[in-house]
């Protein structure tokens, strides 16, 4: 090996997540779509109470039945979370509604104001896609009703339609402006976090996790999903007398052997495995779901892998290597500090029983 390349792709940056990013956006959302519920909810139980005897049964029936399906669509969100299904089909419903209040006019033939706030709500309920198009349907819809055939609609003054048309157009096209550039920004930001967030995360030279993204990331993620983790096999893996491979080689060389070790380690363990550099010649690789035992095996494989694997300097020289691994296990995130400290305990031991061994809980693994 003699380049000092760093990992390609490597599986750990897909655990970061910007999640926070975007949770006040979602906030945003459900604000706006809550609201439009809570109001289309109150006034067509008005209308139903105060108009139930001058309205056509069927008007009633259709109006209960709206009704209903907005309750539904709130009982759905609560089981499921999912906010843009019933954004739609809220929106949906709101939309046609909007268009019954003007084909009949509404009381005093002002039903036309009303329609203002649909593309204000529309894009901060759908974004700019769905708010562009029901926005865009619900004007065309309009200007159908207003200059198209006489289909037993409401008729409304000229002055009235042009006004109407305008206003309505000047929201649409102010409001997808806004929510665009709003969207736009706000994906900005996000790459800028995520890029931030890969930074902080990254050790320079090996391109593998540092510590901090295991207790500033790794472990919460763990603690929120523990039935994917637990139990935790953390192995302490340090490389034997590296000082005196600096004082022989140099420095640079063993910046390239620091970073040989990286790509042996996401070599030799699974892609669910976390390998990270804890600081200086000291890794931690960490096995979800599994326990010392098992881990033991794997630990040992690692260090007889090591041992045999040959570095070139650049004069051609074969230097090999040994690592010193201690391992502890985890039953509980929280008892992460405390695995972590007994499995330097074992590493300590393993220093001073000579290198190149593995000690865990259960026994040893040493050199043939
Ligand atoms: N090249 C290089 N050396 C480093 C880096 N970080 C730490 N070191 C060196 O790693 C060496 C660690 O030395 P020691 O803590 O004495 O450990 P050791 O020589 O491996 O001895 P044992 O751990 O007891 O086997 C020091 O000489 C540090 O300068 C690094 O990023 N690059």
């Amino acid at each position: 090996m003699s380049s000092k390349t760093k990992i390609n792709k490597p599986n750990w940056l897909s655990l970061i997540n910007i999640d926070s990013v975007y949770s006040f956006d979602r906030q945003r959302q459900a604000f706006s779509l809550f609201t439009m519920i809570a109001i289309a909810l109150v006034l067509i139980t008005y209308l139903v109470i105060a108009n139930h005897r001058v309205y056509a049964p069927i008007l009633t029936a259709a109006l209960i039945s709206v009704n209903l399906t907005i309750v539904g669509c709130i009982v759905y969100f609560i089981k499921t979370k999912q906010l843009n299904a019933i954004a739609l089909i809220t929106l949906m419903i709101v939309f046609v509604m909007c268009l019954a209040l003007v084909s009949t006019g509404g009381k005093e033939n002002t039903a036309l104001y009303w329609l203002m706030f649909y593309p204000v709500a529309v894009f901060a309920i759908l974004g700019v896609k769905l708010g562009a198009w029901l926005s865009s349907a619900m004007l065309l819809s309009c200007i159908v009703m207003l200059y198209g055939p006489d289909m037993g609609q409401v008729m409304y003054g000229e002055v009235e339609k042009t006004r109407f048309v305008a206003a309505f157009s000047l929201v649409l096209v102010f409001s997808f402006i806004g929510e665009y550039f709003r969207h736009r920004s706000h994906l900005a930001i996000a790459d800028i976090t995520l890029e931030q967030k890969q930074h902080a995360y990254t050790d320079q030279l090996t391109g593998a996790p540092n510590r901090r993204f295991i207790t500033s990331h790794f472990l919460k993620l763990a603690a929120s999903r523990p039935a994917h983790y637990l139990p935790l096999s953390i192995l302490l893996i340090d490389l034997d007398n590296f000082k005196q491979l600096n004082d022989t080689y140099g420095h640079d060389f063993g910046d390239t052997v620091l970073i040989e070790f990286t790509k042996l380690l996401e070599s030799q363990f699974s892609a669910t495995a976390l390998k990270a550099r804890y600081g200086g010649e000291e890794f931690v690789v960490i096995l979800p779901q599994m326990t010392t035992i098992e881990a033991s095996i794997l630990a040992n494989r690692f260090r007889e892998c090591v041992q045999h694997h040959v570095i070139l300097t650049d004069k051609q020289q074969r230097v090999s290597l040994t690592c010193s691994i201690g391992i502890a296990q985890a039953n509980h995130i929280d008892d992460y500090d405390s695995a972590l400290k007994l499995a330097d305990e074992y590493l300590y031991q393993a220093k001073s029983q000579g290198r190149n061994k593995v000690i865990f809980a259960h026994g040893e693994y040493v050199s043939q």
